[in-house]
């Protein structure tokens, strides 16, 4: 489902000038704090109202200036924030089926046990929120915008009130939600890491503008001076090769094969990789009796400095790569575009497929 947005808002001093559109699944809004984000959630939720501009959903106009505006009521557009907003007073189970009110649909029993089973909430359906963690609380408030049976998702710094634990915890119930469910999102946030583990999109603002807009596996590897969405980092598709003697599961990818410690998925599973730009280095000749497992076959691409360090892509096969190596290495290795490199992965990340 596509969503189109292009509006003008003049808040305080602050100036909205937002124009993208994606068919993602899953699209990150990213961009430094005050950057608009919230502001651009707010307009597509109907919360606010922008001067000028059109917002669509899967073609359905819901604002048009001069034209049209559908109350947030009618959107069909879910929004999750990072405090939660539960009902204090209604037991975890109320808040759930509330969705099913504010949607004037009967329930459906078997999509509320879907809900529950998806997000892990089967023992807290009698607790009230005053009791719940901050992760808990985030599942609920995920089920409740799920029930609401939208057409979007909208999460604003769903984690961003979470410490790292809580997120830890959360994201696999975001994943599987992204891999599951066909409802499209669009996930505010400052997190690179959030990006790419979620996001098939990206769509970086800042100071109120869009200034960069692309598919996560270009956007995250961009050596670009406005793109870069930092830390630098590739995210891949790849799928589990074999589960070997060693302890070690091989992966294969378009540009090769790595390997990392021991999955538990089945051979086949698709799976998404993320290598940073940190973790690789770089080497003229292959490298041997060393500690690292996975060596890759690349062509250097474009070298930007910056700094004292220098960002170079990678090509290994159709694959961008993107490693940050110093500028005494840069220079002690005498690299130039289309020079043949081993990149040396030090971590390998593995995410939702
Ligand atoms: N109603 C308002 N009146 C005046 N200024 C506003 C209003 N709403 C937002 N702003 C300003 O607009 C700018 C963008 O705010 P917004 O909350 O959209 O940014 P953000 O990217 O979501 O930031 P964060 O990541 O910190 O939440 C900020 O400078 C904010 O102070």
């Amino acid at each position: 489902m596509s969503l189109e947005v292009s509006l003008k808002q003049r808040l305080g001093a602050f100036c909205l000038d937002i124009e993208f559109s994606t068919k993602g699944q899953v699209t990150a809004l990213f961009g430094p704090s005050g950057a608009g984000k919230s502001s651009v959630v707010a307009a597509i939720a109907g919360l606010s109202r922008p001067s000028a501009g059109r917002i669509a959903v899967g073609g359905r106009v819901l604002f048009e200036a001069g034209k049209s505006f559908v109350p947030p009521e009618a959107r069909r557009i879910a929004v999750v924030f990072q405090d939660a907003r539960l009902f204090p007073h209604m037991s975890v189970e109320d808040n759930l089926r509330f969705g099913w009110r504010r949607a004037a649909q009967k329930a459906d029993e078997a999509a509320i046990a879907d809900v529950i089973a998806l997000l892990g909430l089967e023992h807290l359906l009698s607790r009230r929120p005053r009791g719940l963690s901050g992760g808990e609380k985030s599942r609920v408030a995920l089920g409740r915008a799920l029930l609401a049976a939208p057409d979007m998702l909208l999460l604003d710094e769903p984690l961003a009130a979470l410490d790292q634990a809580r997120r830890e915890e959360i994201l696999p119930y975001l994943e599987k939600l992204a891999r599951q469910m066909r409802l499209p999102m669009l996930l505010v946030t400052h997190q690179v890491e959030e990006v790419a583990r979620l996001a098939d999109e990206i769509v970086v603002l800042d100071q109120g503008c869009v200034v960069a807009q692309g598919p996560v596996f270009e956007l995250l590897t961009d050596i670009g001076a406005v793109a870069g969405v930092q830390p630098l980092g590739a995210v891949f598709e790849a799928a589990i090769a074999a589960h070997q003697a060693d302890g070690l599961t091989r992966l294969s990818f378009a540009g090769g094969i790595l390997y990392v410690p021991g999955l538990s998925q089945p051979t086949g599973t698709r799976l998404r990789v993320r290598l940073r730009a940190e973790d690789i280095m770089l080497a003229l000749s292959e490298p041997s009796g060393i500690s690292a497992n996975n060596v890759l076959t690349c062509t250097l691409g474009d070298i930007r400095s910056v700094g004292d360090h220098a960002d170079v892509q990678l090509h290994a096969g159709p694959t961008q790569l993107v490693a940050r190596i110093t500028e005494a290495s840069r220079a002690r290795l005498k690299l130039e575009k289309g020079m043949q490199v081993y990149a040396v992965v030090k971590a390998v990340t593995v995410a939702r497929s």
